[in-house]
């Protein structure tokens, strides 16, 4: 039996993402999947399905906090409305999460039991504590109306098709190395991150869709670096030549970040494959093709 899936996206800048996530399901993996991209998920939507992939919301800070009534609509109202349409055709939802539940972390490697240390009125909050009540409002349907729900909290995902201009740290040293300009660095750089290549990404996602756990799971990469580090690796690996600048940060970026992904790998038997180094050079070869820059042959 074919199964119909749908998958949300609020933002013109997620739509990138959320393109490329689509392109691999269906390119890579050769599922039956109905793209429904609504311009809007605080809107209704009205359509039959028998699952929902609601990962609607900008996940770029720029962009999220550039607009953070709308950023918490979406995360709140949108979510309201994907579970009203579960509820209604009785489809499994899967939400995207994300590891900026946990916040400043204070326990390190983050599991899924940890509650997080989020200020809940900071610049960032429209999208920490969005998510968060996304991810209440997905348990309160399970419970009260028996929903099938699935949360993954995603941890910094990387790619090729991923917008160039997203103001992500890995799209943006990217960028910057191919057109030879500094790597901007914010300070102190020593914060940390687990980037997760988006084809680990999207095969996490389905096998938590399609398992019997409705989480939350940490779906990422425990590959930590810092952005230090980061800036370092593309320099070496994309272009040698190329300084590293250090420019003021924002307000509660969080100092570290790494998934504890046990749960993953004994729920899901998923862990990710694709080591920073590679998917690195993956996404050189997409941003190199957009940009026009092509890679320097050796004399
Ligand atoms: O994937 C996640 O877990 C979450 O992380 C992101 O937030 P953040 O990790 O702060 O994403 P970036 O903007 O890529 O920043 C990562 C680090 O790089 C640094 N950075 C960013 C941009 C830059 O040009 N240079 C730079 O050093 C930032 O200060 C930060 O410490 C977003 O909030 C969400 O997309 C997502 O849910």
């Amino acid at each position: 039996m074919k199964t119909s899936q749908i998958a949300t996206c609020a933002a013109n800048q997620f739509a990138q993402v959320l393109y490329f996530r689509h392109y691999i399901l269906v390119r890579e993996f050769h599922v039956n999947f109905t793209f429904c991209c609504t311009s809007d998920v605080t809107e209704p939507l009205l359509v039959e399905v028998d699952q929902i992939y609601h990962l609607a919301c900008p996940a770029s800070p720029i962009f999220y906090k550039h607009n953070p009534v709308k950023t918490i609509k979406t995360n709140v109202i949108g979510t309201l409305n994907m579970l009203g349409l579960a509820k209604r055709v009785g489809a499994r939802i899967l939400l995207t999460s994300t590891s900026e539940v946990y916040g400043d972390p204070l326990e390190h490697p983050q599991t899924e039991a940890y509650w997080g240390n989020v200020n809940p009125i900071g610049v960032r909050s429209c999208y920490d504590e969005g998510k968060r009540v996304a991810e209440t409002l997905m348990f309160d349907y399970h419970r009260q109306h028996g929903i099938e729900i699935r949360i993954a909290r995603i941890f910094n995902t990387y790619g090729p098709r991923m917008n160039i201009d997203d103001g992500r740290v890995v799209s943006n040293f990217i960028a910057q190395a191919i057109r030879g300009e500094a790597l901007t660095v914010q300070k102190p750089g020593t914060q940390t991150r687990s980037f997760c290549y988006v084809a680990d990404m999207v095969n996490g996602l389905m096998k938590l869709m399609n398992g019997d756990n409705t989480g939350p799971i940490n779906i990422g990469n425990p590959g930590e670096f810092t952005m230090l580090e980061l800036a370092e690796n593309v320099k070496e690996l994309i272009n040698p030549e190329v300084t590293v600048t250090m420019t003021e940060n924002t307000p509660d970026d969080p100092r570290q970040r790494k998934p504890d992904i046990t749960k993953a790998k004994e729920v899901l038997d998923w862990e990710p494959k694709v080591v920073l180094r590679d998917g690195l050079v993956l996404m050189e070869d997409d941003f190199r093709e957009r940009l026009a820059v092509p890679k320097k042959t050796k004399a």
